[in-house]
């Protein structure tokens, strides 16, 4: 895994997706971000948040406009460049109870596996301790090292969670794409999670329910509402009291810090 990997840069243009006979979850959504950039996508529930981020890992295929990968249209790319490139967290935790967290965590090597292919003799050990280096290599940044052998089943929710970080950051990808990763975590976990993928220097794409987080992590920010972007671009510009008031149908607040750290937010239902 690298600690300071480069990033790709995506463009979404006029992106429309849904499925026959209802209108269309996602609609017209554009925007770009640089190798490294940060987005936080953020809305109410049923803004289509997750079906946007289906659509930028080639889980959905729009209806209308593209998702381009430096460059490259993803849906042109061969499915393992993609796997090896875009790596994905997802809220669902996998159902199966028989792995160990190592065993989850060496999944994220699977695409650089070439296969039909085995390496000569005297290559084989370097591989597999090649691989084996970046399992743990992973496994120490998100501080599971002391639960690999333990069932992925018997875990709480929080620590789940930090092993599939772990799994795609072995994966060792230019771009990251998380659902709501904060989710399950305490607030020193949510803090110290966020702060390792600020770290990684890898393009990072993620939900985030919670303003505050997303103001201090992102680079960018999507405001999404009914499948539209009301507002795409720097988090000042697009986390303002008028903005999230609108959206999410409360009256919001902004505390200046004063330090040159990102804001506060505070919510209040409206009278
Ligand atoms: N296949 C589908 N057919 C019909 N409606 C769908 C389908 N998939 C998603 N939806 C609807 O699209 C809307 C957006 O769903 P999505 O999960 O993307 O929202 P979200 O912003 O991630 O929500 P939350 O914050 O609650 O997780 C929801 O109203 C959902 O019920």
């Amino acid at each position: 895994m690298s600690c300071n990997g480069h990033g790709a840069s995506m463009q979404v243009r006029g992106l429309r997706y849904g499925p026959a006979g209802i209108d269309p979850l996602i609609d017209g959504v554009s925007f770009q971000l640089d190798p490294g950039d940060r987005l936080a996508i953020v809305g109410p529930n049923g803004a289509g948040k997750t079906t946007l981020l289906r659509c930028l890992y080639r889980a959905l295929k729009p209806g209308q406009g593209s998702v381009l990968l430096d460059g490259y249209d993803i849906w042109s790319l061969d499915p393992r460049d993609l796997a090896r490139r875009v790596a994905v967290v997802l809220q669902e935790m996998p159902a199966d109870f028989s792995f160990t967290v190592e065993d989850i965590v060496t999944m994220g090597r699977i695409p650089w596996r070439r296969s039909g292919w085995l390496p000569a003799i005297g290559q084989r050990s370097a591989c597999a301790a090649s691989e084996k280096a970046a399992v743990w290599h992973a496994m120490e940044h998100l501080n599971v090292v002391n639960l690999a052998k333990r069932g992925f089943a018997t875990l709480s929710g929080g620590e789940k969670q930090r092993v599939l970080v772990a799994r795609a950051l072995a994966q060792d990808p230019q771009v990251l794409i998380l659902d709501e990763p904060s989710n399950h975590l305490d607030i020193r976990n949510q803090l110290e999670i966020l702060d390792l993928l600020r770290g990684l220097g890898i393009t990072v794409i993620t939900t985030l329910h919670d303003i505050n987080l997303a103001a201090g992590f992102a680079t960018r920010a999507l405001l999404l509402h009914g499948g539209r972007a009301i507002a795409e671009g720097l988090p000042e510009d697009v986390l303002t009291e008028a903005n999230l008031s609108a959206t999410f149908s409360v009256k919001a607040h902004i505390h200046a810090t004063g330090n040159g750290s990102a804001p506060n937010f505070s919510f209040a239902l409206r009278a």
